[in-house]
């Protein structure tokens, strides 16, 4: 079985699926996700650009900042339904109105809990006035509005029976969408579907309506059981940009998306959403609420398009279809990621060598893959500027090596002096020394000097940078000697700054010894 990229799909049949989004009302419910009146503005100019149905702006009532919120977006909203919460209360819907009259396509959405633990616990009211409260309710805001959408909350936990009665109520009363929330994400896919159904076979009236399936993922089947009941009649999806929303969240837009664009030929259905504006909306949302997206989200985690196995990697270079049923392009992103790391192999190394410029045989490539794998245990990432020092330290290190660093233990913390224990090995034999200094970089210099005395040089420049961010970064070190005029530069790179610096030192002598053979033939030993 092959999957064809998401645009070379024929759609068997198109029926079109509406996005509701409620990131800016139930999103917003995310404990901490607060986002100030600009942000919701600039998040619902971008939902309406991106070909969002509904926007679902806030719960006017809520506070006079919702209100503005929604009132303002109401009147920039270019094509997207602009929808107000309100509960089952003249004053909510009132309220609602008030704010969304300003939308070129307005609409009031209306709730009220049907289930029993809601009826008796929380509203303590009985069927009867449940039913009458949705007659005047519904009808009230049928009055102001064209465009009523009415949701009976904890929909999956009420008893079938009364939901088809409170959904028939509303209808009469001049519900226009009629949505299905799975308020506390109980239910599974296959009772999603079945109550869709349902209702579909026993509520007159409700095949005129478009009905809506809101899900929470407190059981993490929200996507799941919005396609199920897609698939089984519903035509609306509430979601949310990243998942966003109360508990463990909401739908999440880009999933439902997407899971419609790739597997169209399962699931037949369309979204107007442009899917490359996916990653912005992410990335926007992420921002105003404060809560960074998972690494392995689906669609929009930094994850979803990289990959780290050399396997992976060896497959994706030879064809992106081996490991991706989506092109990183479709959800607004430049391109997949392939992150070098320990379980990286030779194809993903050379392949990134050769971006970075350097071109490289095999048996020059096992050399560096090995170094690269040592380099890759201790780092969690090994990122382009760590590869550029790998070769550059490898190129300045190349010829001429008569002194190299064994082994170096250094001793250091508040209490001094720090000390080195050091290894070189000079002209092939090893020479051991201890030495202290004033911090651990001096004590492995003096223990350097110590082994290769070289009195006349000057340490004319000693400098450290970070290549990468993190606690795990390689520092490259640049040490500079001075002796008689004579200049030698040495670097070196680790991700221990005190073994980069020691390499760097002696890297930097090893060509001074050069400089001087050059001019004067002298012992290693000055
Ligand atoms: C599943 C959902 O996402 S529902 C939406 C949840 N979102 C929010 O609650 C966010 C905004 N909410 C708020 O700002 C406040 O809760 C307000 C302004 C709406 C109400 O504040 P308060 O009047 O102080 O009431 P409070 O929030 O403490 O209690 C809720 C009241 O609404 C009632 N209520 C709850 N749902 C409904 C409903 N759908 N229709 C009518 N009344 C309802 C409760 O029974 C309770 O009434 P009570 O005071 O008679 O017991
Ligand atoms: C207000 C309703 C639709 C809701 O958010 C829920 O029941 O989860
Ligand atoms: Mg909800």
């Amino acid at each position: 079985m092959t999957t064809p990229s998401a645009d070379k799909q024929a759609p068997a049949k198109q029926d079109r699926v509406l996005i509701f989004d409620t990131t800016l009302r139930d999103g917003e419910q995310s404990p901490g996700a607060s986002m100030t009146h600009e942000e919701k503005l600039a998040i619902a100019e971008l939902l309406d650009d991106m070909g969002v149905d509904i926007i679902e702006a806030g719960f006017p009532i809520a506070s006079e900042g919702d209100f503005e919120a929604v009132s303002d977006i109401a009147r920039l909203a270019k094509r997207s339904v602009i929808c107000g919460l309100a509960r089952a209360s003249i004053g909510d819907i009132d309220r609602c109105w008030d704010a969304v009259r300003h939308a070129k396509r307005p609409r009031i959405h209306t709730f009220i809990g049907t289930s029993p633990l809601h009826r008796e616990h929380q509203l303590s009211m009985s069927k009867e006035q449940v039913l009458e409260k949705i007659t005047a309710t519904v009808s009230h805001a049928r009055n102001l509005c064209e465009d009523i959408q009415w949701s009976p909350m904890d929909a999956t936990r009420t008893e079938e029976d009364f939901l088809c009665l409170a959904i028939e109520t509303a209808v009469k009363a001049g519900a226009t969408t009629i949505n299905i929330p799975d308020t506390v994400g109980y239910t599974a896919p296959g009772e999603s579907a079945q109550i869709i159904r349902m209702l579909l076979e026993r509520v007159p009236g409700l095949d005129k309506c478009i009905i809506a399936t809101h899900c929470h993922n407190d059981l993490g089947m929200a996507t799941a059981n919005s396609l199920a009941a897609v698939e089984a009649g519903a035509r609306q999806i509430e979601c949310t940009i990243n998942g966003l929303g109360e508990r463990a969240g909401n739908t999440a837009l880009e999933e439902v998306v997407m899971a419609l664009r790739v597997r169209n030929d399962i699931m037949p259905f369309s979204t107007g959403v442009d899917s490359t504006r996916l990653m912005q909306a992410s990335r926007m949302v992420a921002s105003a609420a404060g809560f960074p997206v998972q690494f392995n989200k689906a669609i929009v985690g930094k994850n979803a398009f990289a990959h780290e196995s050399g396997i992976h990697q060896d497959g994706m270079l030879k064809h992106s279809g081996t490991f991706e049923i989506m092109r990183p392009a479709d959800v607004g992103l430049n391109a997949t990621a392939l992150v070098l790391g320990k379980h990286s192999g030779r194809h993903a190394l050379k392949n990134k060598l050769k971006e970075l410029g350097y071109e490289l045989g095999d048996n020059q490539i096992a050399d560096v893959f090995v170094r690269f794998k040592a380099l890759a245990d201790r780092k969690k990432e090994v990122y382009d500027e760590d590869l550029v020092a790998l070769m550059e330290v490898e190129a300045s290190s190349a010829a001429n090596e008569r002194i190299r660093v064994k082994s170096l233990r250094v001793v250091c913390g508040t209490e001094g002096p720090q000390t080195a224990d050091l290894v070189l090995e000079i002209d092939g034999a090893d020479h051991e020394t201890h030495a202290t200094g004033d911090g651990p970089v001096d004590a492995a210099f003096n223990a350097v000097k110590a082994l290769v005395p070289h009195g006349g040089a000057r340490l004319q420049l000693y400098q450290v940078h970070a290549v990468t961010e993190g606690t795990d970064a390689q520092a490259t070190v640049t040490v500079r000697l001075e002796e008689e005029g004579k200049i030698a530069s040495g670097q070196s790179a680790d991700t221990d700054t005190v073994v980069a610096s020691t390499k760097a030192y002696v890297n930097a002598l090893n060509k001074l010894i050069v400089r001087r053979k050059k001019s004067a033939p002298q012992a290693l030993s000055a």
